[in-house]
C-alpha cells in the first residue's frame, strides 16, 4: 500500500517523508485501508447540537472509530493560510465568512448532447442554447400548445461543447476549492441517454500510459489537475478514493474485492449506511484505497466502473441503472509561519445519477422496469429534497431514499455544490427536458453554506495514524493465528461489553418504545374519540348549514324574481321617467317659445293697440273736425241760404217796391217768379236737406263703423285676454300636473 502522505515531488514514492514512524506503519503497495472504514461526519469536532443543526455528509472521516485516520473539522482559514494562495483563492477566501453566513447557491450547468447517428438524420431539434447568455430554450408547437420556454443557468454548454470547455469553465474552479480544503460535490443529473456517464466519465484513460483521450470526462480530469496541481505546488500529501454504487436502495463498494462466491451468483454484497447519530452517515466497510500515482487512480476508476450495473435500453445501449459516488480525499500538510505543520483537508465527490427515465419509452419491462422504478424513485426523493430546501420547508425528507442520505451535505450542507444536468435536443426527449430543466433551475436556489474543513496538527495525525497501525496490526496478528473470523481479546471483550450495554440499551429503548407506543395509542384513542365527537358535531353543523343554505337558496330566488319584477319596473319607469323629462323638456321648449311669442304678441298687440287706438282717435278727431265743419259749412250754407233767401226776400221785396206797380204786373210774373223760386228754392232745400241727411248718414256711418271697430277690437281684444287668461290657466294646470 502506497503510504499516507506523498511529496508532490515524487509521485512513484512509496512514503510520505514527513514521518519515518509513520512511513513505517503502513504496509507494502496493493494492500487496502482496513475493513471496516467508516462514511462519518468530516466536521468531527462539531457540538452536538451543531451536528443536529448541520446535517454532515458523504465525507469519510475514521476519527470516530478506534484507529481512525484523519479527523477533522470545519473552520475559517487563518490569516496566515490566506498568505499563501493565489488570486483567485484569495477571492474564494474572503467569501469564506459571507458564504458561511449568508450561504451560497448551488451551481447548476446545463449541459446539451449533440443528436446521435441514429436521430441525427430524422429528428427535429427543439432546444436551443446560447452560451454567452447562459440561456437554454425550447420551442415547440404541440397539439396547437405552443411551447416556449427560456431558462437561464450558472453556465450552458451547448451540443458542440467539448469535455475540456465544461472542465476548465465550471469543473476546474471547484478542484482548486478542494485543495484549499473545501468538500465539493459535483453531481449529474437527467433523462437517461443524455450523457451524463459521458460528462462525467467520459474516454477512458489508459492507466499504463497515462495517454488522456480528448473525451476523457470530468472524473479523469479532476484526478489529473489534483495531482498537477499538488506536484506544482511541490507540497506532501496523501489521497484515497472510494467508489460506491447504489443501486434498488442498496449500497455496493465497487471497489470490495471480488469473492468467487458473489462471483458465481453475479450478485454483490450489500454494505448497510447507518446514521452515526450526529447528523451523518456511515457507509460501514466501504473500502478507501489509498493512491499515490493518477495511473493507480486510473486504474481503480476503470475496475470500478466496469463493475457498474448497465443495460441497454431503447433509449441507451449502455444505460446506467445505478448510482455512482466516485470520492477522492486529499490530506495535505501545510506549514504555520510559526513552522508548526498542519494537514488540511478537501474532499471531491463526484456523482453519476441514474438516469431519470420514461418506462415506455426506454422499454423496460419486468426487473428493468421495476429498475427504472427504483431509479424514478430515488429521483423522485432527490426532487422532493430539493423542492423542500428551496420552499424552506422545515423538513426536508433526506431520509426517505439513500441517494438523498448520502448527498445530504451536498444538499443543503457544508458542501460546495455543483449539479450538470444533461439534456437532449430532440422533440422526441421534450417533456423529460423540461422536467429536468425545470428541476435544474429550481436546484439553482438551493444555499449551502460551504465552510474550509478545520486544519489539524501533524502530531495529532500521527498519533490517530499511530492508533490505526496498531489496531490494524492486531488484526493481522489476530487473523493469522487462527482461521475463521478472529479478532484480538481485548476487543472481543470490548465488543463484548459495548455488545451487552448496546442490549440493554436496546432493551430500555423498548420499554420505553413499549410506553411511548401505548401513550400514543392512549392518546390516538382519545384524539379519535374526540374527532369522532368533533365529526358529530361537523355533520351537525354541516346539516343545519345545508338546512340554512337550502332556505338561503330559496329566499336567494325569490329576491331574485322580486329584484327581477323591480328591475323591470324600474327600466319601465326609467323610461317613462326619460319621456317625462323628454316631455318637459320639449314642454319647456315650447313654453319659452310660447312665451317669447306671448311676449312678442302682447308688445306687437299693445303697439298695435296703440297704433289703433291714436289711429281711432285721430280718425275720430278728424271724422269729429269733419263733422264739425260740415255743420259749420252746412250751418254757414244754411245760414247763408237763409241770407240768401233773406236778401233775396228783401230784394223781392224791393222789387215788389221798386216795382210796385210792376210788381202787380209782374205779380203774375213775380208769381211766377216765386214760384220758380220756391220751386228752386225747394230744390235747393231738399238738395240741402238730401246732403244733409247724407252728411248725416254718413257721418252715422263713420260713427258707426268707428264704434263698430270699437267694438271688434275690445271684443277681440277680451277674447286675446281670455285666450292669454285661459293659456295661462293651462301652463298652471301643466305646471301642478307633472
Ligand atoms: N456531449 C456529448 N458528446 C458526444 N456524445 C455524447 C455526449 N453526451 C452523450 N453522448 C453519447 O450519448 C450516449 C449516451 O450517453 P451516456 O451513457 O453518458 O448517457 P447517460 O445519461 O449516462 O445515460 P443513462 O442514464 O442511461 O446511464 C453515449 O454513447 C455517449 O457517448
Amino acid at each position: 500500500m502506497k503510504v499516507g502522505l506523498k511529496s508532490g515531488g515524487g509521485r512513484q514514492s512509496a512514503a510520505g517523508r514527513w514521518s519515518d514512524k509513520g512511513r513505517r506503519g503502513f504496509s507494502g503497495g496493493g494492500a487496502r485501508a482496513p475493513e471496516a472504514l467508516e462514511l462519518s461526519p468530516i466536521f468531527s469536532k462539531r457540538s452536538s447540537q451543531e451536528d443536529l443543526d448541520s446535517p454532515s455528509g458523504l465525507l469519510m472521516d475514521n476519527s470516530q472509530r478506534k484507529g481512525g485516520l484523519i479527523p477533522v473539522s470545519p473552520k475559517t482559514p487563518r490569516s496566515s493560510d490566506r498568505s499563501s494562495r493565489g488570486a483567485n483563492d484569495t477571492s474564494s477566501n474572503s467569501n469564506s465568512k459571507h458564504d458561511k453566513d449568508k450561504g451560497v447557491n448551488i451551481q447548476v450547468i446545463v449541459r446539451c448532447r449533440p443528436l446521435n447517428d441514429d436521430e441525427v438524420s430524422n429528428t427535429p431539434v427543439v432546444i436551443s442554447c446560447n452560451e454567452q447568455r447562459r440561456e437554454i430554450s425550447a420551442v415547440q408547437n404541440i397539439a396547437n400548445k405552443q411551447i416556449d420556454k427560456t431558462f437561464t443557468f450558472d453556465k450552458v454548454f451547448g451540443p458542440s461543447s467539448l469535455q475540456n470547455d465544461l472542465f476548465e469553465q465550471a469543473v476546474s474552479p471547484i478542484v482548486r476549492e478542494v485543495l484549499e480544503g473545501y468538500n465539493c460535490t459535483i453531481f449529474a443529473y437527467g433523462q437517461t441517454g443524455t450523457g451524463k456517464t459521458y460528462t462525467m466519465e467520459g474516454g477512458a484513460v489508459n492507466a499504463k500510459n497515462g495517454e488522456f483521450p480528448n473525451d476523457a470526462g470530468v472524473i479523469p480530469r479532476s484526478i489529473r489537475q489534483i495531482f498537477d496541481k499538488l506536484e506544482a505546488q511541490n507540497s506532501e500529501y496523501s489521497m484515497k478514493v472510494s467508489f460506491l454504487e447504489l443501486y434498488n436502495e442498496e449500497i455496493t463498494d465497487l471497489l470490495a474485492p471480488e469473492e468467487p462466491r458473489l462471483l458465481e451468483d453475479k450478485s454483490k454484497k450489500p454494505i448497510a449506511l447507518m446514521e452515526d447519530g450526529k447528523g451523518g452517515v456511515i457507509v460501514r466497510g466501504l473500502e478507501e484505497e489509498i493512491v499515490a500515482t493518477t495511473g493507480e487512480i486510473y486504474r481503480i476508476l476503470e475496475k470500478g466502473s466496469s463493475k457498474r450495473r448497465t443495460a441497454e435500453t431503447l433509449l441507451n445501449k449502455q444505460s446506467s441503472r445505478s448510482h455512482s459516488i466516485f470520492s477522492i480525499t486529499i490530506h495535505m500538510k501545510e506549514c504555520t509561519p510559526e513552522g508548526e505543520e498542519m494537514i488540511k483537508c478537501g474532499r471531491l465527490n463526484l456523482v453519476d445519477l441514474a438516469g431519470s427515465e420514461n418506462i415506455s419509452r426506454s422499454g423496460a419491462r419486468d426487473n428493468r422496469a421495476r429498475e427504472a422504478g427504483e431509479i424514478n424513485k430515488s429521483l423522485l426523493t432527490l426532487g422532493r429534497v430539493i423542492n423542500a430546501l428551496v420552499d424552506h420547508s422545515g423538513h426536508v425528507p433526506y431520509r426517505d431514499s439513500k441517494l438523498t442520505r448520502l448527498l445530504r451535505d451536498s444538499l443543503g450542507g457544508k458542501t460546495k455544490t455543483c449539479i450538470v444536468a444533461t439534456i437532449s435536443p430532440s422533440i422526441h426527449c421534450l417533456e423529460e427536458t423540461l422536467n429536468t430543466l425545470d428541476y435544474a433551475h429550481r436546484a439553482k436556489n438551493i444555499k449551502n453554506k460551504p465552510e474550509v474543513n478545520q486544519k489539524m496538527m501533524k502530531s495529532a495525525l500521527i498519533k490517530d495514524l499511530y492508533s490505526e497501525i496498531d489496531r490494524l496490526k492486531q488484526e493481522l496478528y489476530a487473523a493469522r493465528e487462527k482461521n475463521g473470523i478472529y479478532i484480538p481479546k481485548d476487543w472481543f471483550v470490548q465488543d463484548e461489553a459495548l455488545k451487552k450495554a448496546m442490549s440493554e440499551k436496546l432493551e430500555s429503548l423498548e420499554v420505553e418504545l413499549e410506553v411511548r407506543d401505548k401513550r400514543q395509542l392512549d392518546e390516538t384513542e382519545h384524539s379519535l374519540s374526540d374527532l369522532e365527537q368533533r365529526y358529530k358535531q361537523a355533520n351537525l353543523i354541516i346539516k343545519e348549514k345545508e338546512y340554512l343554505i337550502s332556505n338561503l337558496l330559496q329566499y336567494d330566488e325569490e329576491h331574485i324574481e322580486i329584484a327581477l319584477a323591480l328591475r323591470i319596473e324600474l327600466e319601465d319607469a326609467a323610461e317613462d321617467f326619460y319621456g317625462v323629462c323628454s316631455k318637459i323638456e320639449r314642454k319647456n321648449k315650447i313654453e319659452d317659445g310660447n312665451k317669447m311669442i306671448l311676449q312678442r304678441f302682447h308688445s306687437h298687440l299693445t303697439e298695435q293697440l296703440g297704433l289703433l287706438h291714436s289711429t281711432v282717435s285721430t280718425s275720430l278727431t278728424q271724422q269729429e273736425n269733419h263733422l264739425k265743419q260740415m255743420e259749420e259749412e252746412v250751418r254757414s250754407f244754411v245760414s247763408a241760404k237763409i241770407k240768401t233767401t233773406k236778401e233775396l226776400h228783401e230784394w223781392l221785396e224791393r222789387l215788389k217796391d221798386v216795382y210796385g206797380n210792376g210788381i202787380r204786373t209782374m205779380d203774375g210774373f213775380a208769381g211766377e217768379l216765386k214760384q220758380k223760386s220756391l220751386s228752386t228754392f225747394g230744390k235747393l232745400n231738399s238738395q240741402i236737406l238730401m246732403h244733409y241727411s247724407g252728411l248725416e248718414y254718413c257721418l252715422k256711418n263713420i260713427t258707426q263703423e268707428g264704434n263698430q271697430l270699437l267694438n271688434e277690437l275690445q271684443t277681440t281684444l277680451s277674447m286675446m285676454e281670455d285666450k292669454v287668461v285661459s293659456f295661462t290657466r293651462q301652463q298652471h294646470e301643466v305646471g301642478s300636473y307633472y
